[in-house]
């Protein structure tokens, strides 16, 4: 369905490449980037505003001069918050990160309760987490982005080795969005030919490793985190919802028996649709798989920890 209402929270590298990755697609009436610096959002508004001129089709962009203009959204993507520097990991963002959670939340549930949420900001399974927390909303209206870019880059790997099948790749993951993602090969295909027919073990266990370094090679770098393929995988999901279009996409959602787990939100595969979440497809692991999944879900179960014991949820 084309022609609703995306408000996009922090209008900063990622926040501002989605809204332009929107744009450009033509797939949303009308997009509203609000961020605590209003100039920014301003700025960016304008200049993607006057890139709609050469879009395939006409796109609304604004900046909220306040959170109150957030109303009424029908999706909205949170981006807010601080990127890491190339001395950090994504888990050091973990208090910074959730305190800025705690402001936008507040303003997603006062001016567009009826909103799917999209959780971008890091370390990111755990801010999605703290969204279901604070809003207490369905589990299909809070879906966290990572695998969305994740499969894109393990995908970018594999054409860099095979030196084919650009756009014809199809890359698989589970887990956590960090240091114990699990690429999945045994699943994944370059235009429906299983990856293990066309690669060798060596090369895909250099796949596998660059993957799964992808964000800290980038940040390395730019001195700051990446935005271009975080913007168009914020996009895709979006486009998902707004069209009903049901395509299976590995994200972070709450778990709730499924894979053995539950209160816990980690990477999975699941059909993105009109509500949200749709279905959570549940892969059959084997042992050693499921024990990597285990390492992963304990990793961010280590950070909602942290936040339990200095009184984040009271
Ligand atoms: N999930 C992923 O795959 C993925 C990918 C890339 C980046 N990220 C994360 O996304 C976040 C944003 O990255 P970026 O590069 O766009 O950073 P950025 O610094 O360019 O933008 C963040 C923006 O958030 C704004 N902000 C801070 N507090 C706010 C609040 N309370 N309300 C509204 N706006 C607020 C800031 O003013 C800033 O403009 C980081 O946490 C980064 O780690 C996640
Ligand atoms: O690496 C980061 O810190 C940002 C993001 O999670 C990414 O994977 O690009």
């Amino acid at each position: 369905m084309v022609g609703r209402r995306v408000g996009i929270v922090g209008a900063g590298f990622v926040g501002a490449t989605a809204a332009y990755s929107l744009t450009m697609t033509g797939r949303c009436h009308e997009v509203v980037l609000y961020d605590i610096n209003s100039d920014l959002a301003k700025g960016k508004a304008i200049d993607i505003g006057q890139s709609t001129s050469y879009s395939v089709r006409g796109t609304i962009v604004t900046a909220a001069e306040d959170a109150k203009d957030l109303k009424d959204c029908d999706i909205i993507v949170v981006t807010a918050g601080v990127p890491r520097k190339s001395d950090m990991t994504r888990a050091d963002l973990l208090m910074i990160n959730a305190k800025i959670m705690k402001d936008v939340v507040g303003n997603i549930m006062k001016y567009s309760p009826n909103a799917i949420i999209i959780c971008v900001s890091n370390p990111l399974d755990i801010m999605t987490y703290v969204i279901h927390k604070m809003t207490g909303w369905n589990r299909n209206r809070i879906i966290g982005m990572a695998g969305a870019l994740d499969g894109a880059r393990m995908a970018y790997q594999i054409n860099q080795k095979v030196g084919y099948g650009s756009g014809q790749t199809r890359a698989m993951l589970i887990g956590d969005h960090g240091q114990n993602m699990i690429p999945l090969p045994e699943i994944s295909a370059v235009g429906g030919v299983p990856l293990d027919q066309i690669v060798t073990k060596e090369d895909m266990e250099d796949i596998i490793a660059r993957t799964k370094d992808g964000g800290a090679e980038i940040v390395k770098y730019l001195g700051t985190s990446a935005y271009y393929a975080p913007g168009r995988a914020i996009s895709v999901m979006v486009e998902a919802i707004l069209d009903d279009s049901r395509i299976v996409m590995p994200s972070s959602v709450m778990l709730d028996g499924e894979y053995g787990y539950r209160d816990i939100t980690v990477g999975v595969p699941v059909v993105l649709g009109a509500n949200g979440v749709e279905k959570i497809i549940e892969l059959e692991l084997d042992e050693e798989t499921k024990a990597k999944f285990k390492i992963s879900v304990d990793s961010i179960q280590d950070g909602i920890d942290i936040l339990k014991e200095n009184d984040f949820f009271v």
